[in-house]
């Protein structure tokens, strides 16, 4: 039996000689596909390896009747229709670890880019101005970080912010109080932080819980001034509250690597706001992570086609 792999988005190409070399496999390595190429190309592939940027639909995989198993390089599955993939008996897994330090590093590059202003400085100098009195940031050193998600990059950011001298607070009702005495990081209600924080950086996983909870009615319990970072999902925030909480001064700024959808529409009322700087997710972006992910999915698929031995499932029912 020769199972075909279909990779429909840009990964690691070490990842493609790995299964490449693997007898028994075809690849089939397209890079980013459009939603209508997926569901045309899904109809030989017996397992497919994805990031961000496609989406497993119910009509992708009703295009897919060979399909066994998806890889996700990466951490976040909201691009998969867990609940239809279960039902159609494919098995989904995910990479998770792979891209935390990136991820903590690049959220880490977001909060001290809006902290001091560094993309509008440059877009003033590089527009031929020499302006140095509208760009007057703030220290993060004694300033309160404020981390919603106190989950594997949540930690991660938690240490690097101690080495700054800020203190950091973190509200994650799904972990133990004491999950933080090792970080110095105390657990607090949600209006406690948004009473408290400096900065707020976004690390909870995107459920019906948490879409949306940065409102109007969130952005209200902040202090004055308070600065928001968000590299875990676009639907976290409602993007109208937050222009609306900028534009009245209640929110000095905004640090942006993930939207939704992505990429933004035109509408979106935060491009293009002064105080709100951007990045295309672009967190796990590493040559580093990007290896790491990939050839750790390549692995859970060859385990999983030819060994029979899957890891990392995230719909669990499939094997009950
Ligand atoms: N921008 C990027 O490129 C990028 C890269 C990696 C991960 N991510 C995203 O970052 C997020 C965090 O990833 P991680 O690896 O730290 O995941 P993780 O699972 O280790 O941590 C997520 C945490 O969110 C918490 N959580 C769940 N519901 C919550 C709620 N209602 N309020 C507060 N916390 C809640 C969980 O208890 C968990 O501790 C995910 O959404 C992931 O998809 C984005
Ligand atoms: O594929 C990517 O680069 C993004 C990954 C990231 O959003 C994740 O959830 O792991």
């Amino acid at each position: 039996m020769i199972y075909t792999v279909l990779i429909p988005d840009n990964v690691d190409q070490k990842a493609v000689d790995l299964l490449e070399g693997t007898e028994g496999l075809n690849v089939v390595y397209t890079g980013k596909l459009s939603q209508e190429e997926l569901a045309a190309q899904a109809g030989e592939a017996h397992a497919m390896i994805i990031r961000s940027g496609v989406k497993i639909t119910p009509e992708v995989l009703a295009a897919a009747p060979n399909l066994k198993a998806v890889a996700r390089a990466g951490v976040g599955v909201d691009n998969v229709d867990l609940d239809a993939a279960t039902s159609h008996g494919v098995i989904v897994m995910n990479t998770p670890g792979g891209n935390t330090i990136s991820t903590a590093e690049h959220t880490f590059g977001l909060m001290i880019a809006l902290a001091r202003y560094i993309p509008q400085g440059d877009a003033s100098l590089r527009a031929g101005r020499w302006d140095r009195k509208s760009f007057v940031g703030v220290e993060l050193k004694d300033k309160v970080l404020g981390l919603i998600g106190f989950g594997r990059i949540g930690k991660a950011i938690a240490r690097r912010a101690q080495a700054f001298d800020m203190t950091v607070i973190a509200y994650d009702p799904y972990i133990e109080p004491s999950a933080g005495t090792e970080l110095g990081v105390e657990l607090v209600q949600l209006d406690a932080l948004y009473a408290q924080a400096d900065f707020i950086s976004l690390h909870a996983l995107i459920t019906d819980e948490t879409r949306g909870m940065l409102n109007t009615e969130a952005f209200a319990k902040m202090k004055d001034g308070v600065r928001i970072i968000n590299a875990s999902r676009g639907a976290l925030i409602n993007d109208a509250d937050l222009a609306a909480a900028i534009e009245s001064g209640k929110v000095a700024g905004a640090a942006l690597d993930v939207y939704e959808p992505e990429p933004p529409t035109e509408d979106n009322p935060l491009i293009g706001m002064e105080s709100v700087i951007h990045t295309p997710h672009l967190a796990a972006s590493t040559s580093d992570a990007q290896v790491t992910v990939a050839v750790e999915a390549a692995q859970l698929i060859i385990n999983t086609l030819l060994h029979d031995s899957p890891q990392n499932v995230v719909n669990s029912a499939v094997l009950t």
